[in-house]
C-alpha cells in the first residue's frame, strides 16, 4: 500500500467548457480537477488549499466509505467546518475497495460550479478483476449552465421562487459544444457544424481504439440536475460495475445514469473498422431542453477526423419510465457480493414532498426541510455540546393516509436540523416514498445518495408502499450501491448496517434539491469515533470557543 501526497488548490478560473466563456471552479488550473488514481489499500493525503477569495470550500470523496475517518468525508456543516479562504485542510483516508469513484464540492452549489474530478481505485497488482479488458477509458459526465451558481442559488432562495431550468450543455470530461454541433449535418439543428483544430478547451476528447479488443469504460455522473442516458452507436455495452461494486453482467444498447452514480461497461470493438462512431449523452426524466453531449469512438484504422456517417443514437423518450425501470431492475449483485442481513432493527419511511415554508419553495422529508446548522454535527455530537441542532429526532414515518398521487392538501412544511441516531451495528431499512409535486399531476426522479456506506437495494415499486410489499424484497442478490433512484410516484427500499461511526448525510443528489432541503442526517455510534479528530475541522460555530478553551 502506498501513501499518495496530493496538493489541491481550489480556485475560480476562466474557461470555455462548452465553447462559451464562463467562470468555473477548478483545481490546480484544471477543469475537471485532476484524476486521482490509486490502488485498493492505499492512503490518500490530500492537502486542500482554498484559493477562492470570498468563499469557504470542502471536497467530498463520493463512494469512499471513510471507515474510521468520518471527519474526512468533506461535507460542510456535517463532517467539518468549511475551509476558509487561504486555509489548508488535510484529508487523509484510505481507499479500501477498487472501483470507479469521483470527488466533488459539498458546500453551497460548488459542485454545479465545476468543482469535481475522477477518483479511480484499481485492484492491487497481481489481483484480477472478474472480467477481461485490454484497455480503459474514463468518462465523467456533467451538466452546465450559463447562469452562475450564485445567481442560481439566489433564485432558489427567493420569493417568488426562480427555478434553474434545464442546463445549456452536457459535458463529457468537462467538454461540450454550445454554439455548434459535431453532428450538425446529420441531425435537425439550427447550430452550425463545429470546426475544431483540436486544442480548444471545448473540443471533444476522442476515444481511440483498436479493432477487436475489449475496453472498460468507466462512467460517472456528477450532474447538478440531469438524469442521463449514454449510448455508443452500433455497439453493445456489458454492464459489470456499479458504484464500486461488481454486478451480474448484462448486455444493453445504452445505459441510464443518475447523478451520483458510476458504472463500468465493457465495449468490444467488433464493428466496421473503416468507420468512427458516436458516443452520445442525452437527458431523461425531465422534459429535455439541452442538446446531446457528443464525442467520438475512433477506430485507429482510420483518421479520428472522419465523422460518423449516420446520426448519433437517439436518446430514449424522456418520460418512458418503463424503459428506465427495465434498465434499473436488471442491476443485480455479482455472486460473491456480501448479502444483506435477513432482518432489520429499525425501519424508516421517508416521504419526499415539494413544499412551502413561509412561502418559500422547498423539498421536505416527512414534512421537515433540512437546514444545516453552523456547527458541524460530527463535532457537536462527538464533543457533546448542546444547542447546535434540533435535539428532537425527525419523524420515522408519515401519515398512512397521505395521498402520494395528488398535490399535497397542505403544502406547508417546517425547517429542521434534527438527526436520526442509530446504535452501532443496527440494521436500518429506509423506504423512500416519492409523491406528487405541488402543482399538476407530476412526480420527479430523485437519486438518493448515502455517505459513509453502501446499501442494498431490496426493491422498487409503483404507488405507495404497502404492508406486505416487503415479502417481495430481494434478499438473495440485491445490488450494493451508494446511490438509488426513486421513480415518479414510486418507492425504493434500502437496507444498510450502521457499522461506521460518524455522521452521514443521506440526500437527493440533485444539487438544487439538496439546497432546497431534500436530505436527512444519520448519526451512528458517534461516541465510538475514537481516533484523533483534527481539531481545525471543527473550530467554527459554537465549537470555536469550546475547542479554544480546552486548548488553553
Ligand atoms: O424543485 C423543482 O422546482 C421546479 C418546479 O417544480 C417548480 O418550478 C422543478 O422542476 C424542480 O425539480
Amino acid at each position: 500500500a502506498v501513501r499518495h501526497r496530493i496538493r489541491f488548490n481550489v480556485e475560480y478560473m476562466y474557461r470555455e467548457p462548452d465553447c462559451h466563456e464562463h467562470v468555473v471552479m477548478g483545481i490546480n488550473g484544471q477543469f475537471p480537477g485532476p484524476t486521482i488514481t490509486a490502488e485498493a489499500g492505499d492512503t490518500l493525503e490530500i492537502l486542500l488549499t482554498n484559493k477562492l477569495s470570498t468563499e469557504g470550500t470542502v471536497i467530498h470523496w463520493h463512494g469512499i466509505r471513510q471507515y474510521g475517518t468520518p471527519w474526512a468525508d468533506g461535507t460542510a456543516a456535517i463532517s467539518q467546518c468549511a475551509i476558509a479562504p487561504g486555509e489548508t485542510f488535510n484529508y487523509t483516508f484510505t481507499v479500501d475497495r477498487p472501483g470507479t469513484y469521483f470527488y466533488h464540492g459539498h458546500f453551497g452549489m460548488q459542485r454545479a460550479a465545476g468543482l469535481y474530478g475522477s477518483l479511480i481505485v484499481n485492484l492491487p497488482k497481481g489481483k484480477k478483476e472478474p472480467f477481461h479488458y485490454d484497455g480503459e477509458f474514463n468518462l465523467l459526465l456533467s451538466d452546465w449552465w450559463h447562469k452562475s451558481t450564485h445567481s442560481q442559488e439566489v433564485g432558489l432562495s427567493s420569493m417568488p421562487f426562480r427555478w434553474i431550468n434545464e442546463p445549456q450543455s452536457l459535458l463529457i470530461n468537462g467538454r461540450g459544444q454550445y454554439n455548434c454541433s459535431l453532428a450538425a449535418s446529420l441531425i435537425k439543428t439550427s447550430l452550425p457544424q463545429c470546426k475544431f483544430r483540436g486544442n480548444e478547451q471545448c473540443a471533444p476528447q476522442i476515444l481511440h481504439v483498436d479493432p477487436n479488443k475489449t475496453y472498460r469504460i468507466r462512467i460517472a455522473s456528477t450532474t447538478s440536475l440531469a438524469s442521463l442516458n449514454l449510448a455508443i452507436g452500433d455497439h453493445k455495452l456489458v454492464v459489470v460495475e456499479a458504484d464500486g461494486n461488481y454486478v451480474k453482467p448484462f448486455i444493453v444498447d445504452d445505459i441510464d445514469i443518475y447523478s451520483g452514480e458510476s458504472y463500468s461497461v465493457l465495449l468490444t470493438t467488433n464493428q466496421d473498422p473503416k468507420k468512427n462512431y458516436w458516443i452520445s449523452v442525452g437527458v431523461r426524466g425531465r422534459p429535455p431542453n439541452t442538446p446531446q453531449g457528443l464525442t467520438i469512438l475512433n477506430y485507429k484504422t482510420i483518421s479520428a477526423s472522419v465523422f460518423p456517417t449516420s446520426p448519433p443514437p437517439i436518446t430514449p423518450q424522456w418520460d418512458d419510465y418503463n424503459r428506465s425501470k427495465a434498465f434499473t431492475y436488471k442491476i443485480l449483485a455479482l455472486k460473491g457480493t456480501e448479502q444483506p442481513p435477513q432482518h432489520y432493527d429499525r425501519r424508516l419511511f421517508l416521504l419526499n414532498t415539494q413544499n412551502l415554508v413561509d412561502g418559500y419553495t422547498k423539498w421536505a422529508i416527512n414534512n421537515v426541510s433540512l437546514a444545516l446548522p453552523t456547527t458541524p454535527y460530527l463535532g457537536s455530537i462527538r464533543f457533546n455540546v448542546n444547542g447546535a441542532f434540533d435535539p428532537k429526532s425527525p419523524p420515522d414515518n408519515f401519515s398512512m393516509d397521505y395521498d402520494i398521487l395528488k398535490p399535497p392538501l397542505n403544502p406547508n412544511a417546517k425547517i429542521g436540523s434534527g438527526v436520526y441516531m442509530f446504535q452501532f451495528n443496527q440494521v436500518v431499512d429506509v423506504i423512500l416514498q416519492n409523491a406528487n409535486v405541488m402543482k399538476g399531476k407530476n412526480s420527479e426522479i430523485h437519486p438518493w445518495h448515502l455517505h459513509g456506506h453502501d446499501f442494498w437495494i431490496l426493491g422498487y415499486g409503483d404507488g405507495k408502499f404497502k404492508q406486505g410489499d416487503d415479502s417481495k424484497f430481494n434478499l438473495k442478490n440485491p445490488p450494493l450501491r451508494n446511490t438509488a433512484v426513486i421513480f415518479p410516484h414510486g418507492w425504493t427500499a434500502l437496507r444498510f448496517k450502521a457499522d461506521n461511526p460518524g455522521v452521514w448525510a443521506f440526500h437527493c443528489h440533485i444539487e438544487p434539491h439538496l439546497h432546497m432541503g431534500m436530505g436527512v442526517i444519520f448519526a451512528e455510534a458517534v461516541q465510538n469515533v475514537t481516533s484523533t479528530i483534527p481539531r481545525d475541522a471543527f473550530a467554527c460555530g459554537i465549537l470555536k470557543k469550546f475547542l479554544n478553551k480546552e486548548h488553553n
